[in-house]
């Protein structure tokens, strides 16, 4: 190591270093690897590997989606024809005729499984719990009835303000039996944030527990819930969840409580409401940083069919496997961890900080549960390394096959940590799409191999591009992600936008008829993609546009560096790169480390990526799904007002950016 924590002596890997190759057992094996036999008997095809398999699914599109349906073995309908206006990406309507129930197909392996685990749940600190398939179905029946029996039915919206608990699976899929629509945000959220959220979606029902547990805290959140319904006129019931102990009985008419609903409905039967393929299902919320939240509807059809497709062909789970996402009900990839029991996986959720009470605390439970897909974040992963955790060391994963990342990019050095001090055989799933899609655009697969610092593979089915500002198609070189084709689980639209002005100019305005995604990405050789950062958040010295992950990339190798934020300061007629840093617990941002952390940039990147600035913060502000919000440094830093500051978990931290004496020369 060198002053400054930097491990001289670490071999320098070529950025796209083979990391990883799937044995020919593993490839054969694969549920990939079946559809694929599937696919070359029923067209008479002879696909071999994954470029052909998503060359194929995207030329004949329609075709793919309708061999997944039967492969996947999707209770419905699928009617006909399989896709009205085919040509375009923006208007094209899948399944038109199908019918289905969203909550029908998670429960379908109920039946063979009846006594194996659907759910197991683990909270900070506390015991474990689990709830069996049979169990899962009763209490989805108790719900789903009395929601019935309020009149809750298709179209009708119902809210879950909840912490990650089996109840709210359980109250998802009774929503969604009944063909109703799901929305749910996490109990971290504000009065405010959350009015900003379904005061827009005006739920009929709400869910919502006592409170959640955090870093060995106890939150009571009745006051919270209590504020909400108040605030929100359109609920007319209001179901509590006991959780922390913490429960007051509330006063309000229209109270129920979850306990005396499942033991007064403890005789009801599962019953289903098929619905179109295009019916909504779920609505999500942008993060809001930019202003209001948008309230993004997306279809029970699309949702499911590309759920199966991301779980089942890329993510290879199949039924009896152990998936687990480190998630709360605010972040989508909840909801696409939710979508596994319809591939018959038991769902591991967890609830409170994955630190406490140690940094191994889920590694224990990875052993313990036998997780063969562990989902989390980069910033997790970032985490884990600086606190110098090695499960390899110490922790037997040998039931773990993939593990997911997301929720920012992962950096190339992030690749040699997982192969390294997690596990060497793994599939290794940097995954990227988000809240819009509710799902993703480059996924992993288990017949291709990976490569360092990048995303193996387009998703199946997606015409993924990327794009120059004149929408000319680039490889090898950096630009827009876009996706020239239509799939099944393209959003509705936006709830209350009655024209879709709002949500064509959202994603389709920048290019006439693609998909606009707001990555700043490069594809690869391989076939795979490299991500560079938001492209909202793209820094532009001198005209050149740099992303911000290649200056977090460089900067988070330091030891004394907890985390970083960097922005474009509008300098005398340009931009100015300026690095704000959080230091490390008895670290100092002195002179020495300056100049390594901008002879490490220059080095590594170009001298236009070293920062003009580099400036000591206490914090970093982030989402409350994790993730750094430069856009509201940048306003900060330029004295301009901030949208929308609830969306944010740590707002008071912006304190640190504002007026900064060293900014203004
Ligand atoms: C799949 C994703 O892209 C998740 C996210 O970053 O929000």
């Amino acid at each position: 190591m060198n002053d400054h924590g930097i491990d001289k002596d670490k071999v320098m890997r070529p950025q796209n270093a083979l990391l990883w190759q799937p044995s020919p057992a593993r490839i054969k094996q694969s549920l990939l690897h079946d559809f694929i036999q599937q696919v070359n008997r029923r067209f008479e095809l002879h696909l071999t590997d994954y470029a052909g398999l998503h060359a194929w699914s995207v030329q004949d599109s329609p075709a793919f989606w309708s061999s997944l349906w039967d492969f996947a073995g999707v209770i419905g309908e699928q009617g006909e024809p399989l896709v009205v206006e085919p040509n375009s990406a923006e208007r094209a309507i899948w399944f038109p005729q199908a019918r289905l129930n969203f909550a029908e197909n998670l429960l379908a392996h109920g039946q063979a499984f009846a006594d194996r685990d659907a759910l197991l749940f683990q909270a900070e600190g506390q015991g474990h719990r689990a709830l069996s398939w049979r169990q899962l179905g009763e209490q989805v029946a108790a719900v789903s009835r009395f929601l019935r029996e309020q009149g809750i039915g298709p179209g009708d919206v119902v809210a879950g303000y909840l912490p990650n608990l089996p109840e709210t699976v359980v109250a998802m899929l009774a929503t969604t039996s009944l063909g109703a629509v799901w929305t749910s945000t996490s109990p971290d959220f504000g009065v405010d944030s959350v009015v900003d959220r379904f005061g827009q979606t005006r739920p009929r029902v709400l869910f919502s527990a006592d409170g959640y547990r955090y870093n060995g805290k106890l939150h009571d959140t009745s006051q919270k819930a209590r504020d909400i319904v108040a605030a929100i006129d359109s609920i007319e019931y209001w179901v509590q969840i006991p959780y922390i102990g913490q429960h007051r009985l509330s006063e309000r008419e229209r109270v129920r409580l979850w306990p005396e609903l499942l033991a007064r409905y403890r005789d009801a039967r599962l019953a289903f409401t098929p619905m179109p393929f295009n019916a909504p299902l779920y609505i999500l919320y942008s993060s809001g940083t930019t202003g209001q939240p948008k309230c993004i509807v997306h279809s029970a059809g699309g949702i499911l069919l590309n759920h199966l497709k991301e779980h089942r062909l890329h993510s290879d789970i199949r039924p009896g496997d152990k998936v687990f996402y480190f998630t709360t009900c605010g972040w989508m990839m909840w909801n696409w961890l939710a979508s596994a029991l319809a591939s018959g996986a038991t769902l591991l959720l967890y609830e409170g900080s994955p630190f406490v009470p140690g940094a191994a605390v889920l590694w224990d439970w990875a052993v313990e549960a036998g997780m063969t897909l562990f989902g989390t974040s980069a910033k997790y992963l970032e985490a884990l390394e600086k606190q110098h955790v090695r499960p390899a060391d110490s922790h037997d994963l040998s039931a773990l096959r993939t593990l997911c990342s997301t929720g920012s990019t992962l950096a190339p050095e992030q690749f040699d940590y997982v192969y390294q001090g997690i596990k060497g055989d793994l599939q290794l799933a940097s995954i990227a799409g988000g809240t819009d899609i509710c799902g993703c655009f480059v996924l992993g697969n288990p017949i291709s191999p990976v490569y360092r610092g990048e995303c193996q593979c387009i998703g199946l089915g997606l015409d993924v591009q990327v794009f120059d500002d004149q929408g000319s198609s680039l490889r090898g070189e950096r630009g827009e992600l876009v996706c020239c084709n239509s799939f099944p689980n393209r959003p509705l639209g936006f709830w209350n936008d009655a024209d879709g002005r709002r949500y064509h100019d959202a994603y389709w305005a920048t290019y006439p008829d693609v998909w606009h995604h707001g990555d700043f990405v490069e594809l690869s050789p391989q076939g795979g993609m490299l991500f560079y950062g938001r492209s909202d958040t793209v820094l532009n010295p001198g005209g050149v546009r740099i992303g911000t992950a290649e200056i977090y990339r460089q900067v988070n190798q330091f030891e004394a560096i907890l985390d970083s934020v960097v922005i474009g300061q509008h300098w005398q007629q340009d931009v100015r790169v300026v690095l704000f840093v959080k230091l490390a617990e008895g670290a100092e941002l002195t002179p020495g480390l300056e100049a390594a952390i901008r002879q490490r940039i220059r080095s590594r990147c170009t001298p236009r990526h070293v920062p003009a600035k580099i400036l000591a913060v206490n914090d970093v502000p982030r989402t409350k799904s994790g993730k750094i919000v430069e856009l509201a440094v940048r306003n900060v830093v330029h004295g301009e007002p901030v949208k929308n500051i609830g969306a944010l978990a740590n707002p008071e931290t912006l304190e640190y950016f504002k007026e900064r004496p060293e900014l203004a020369s």
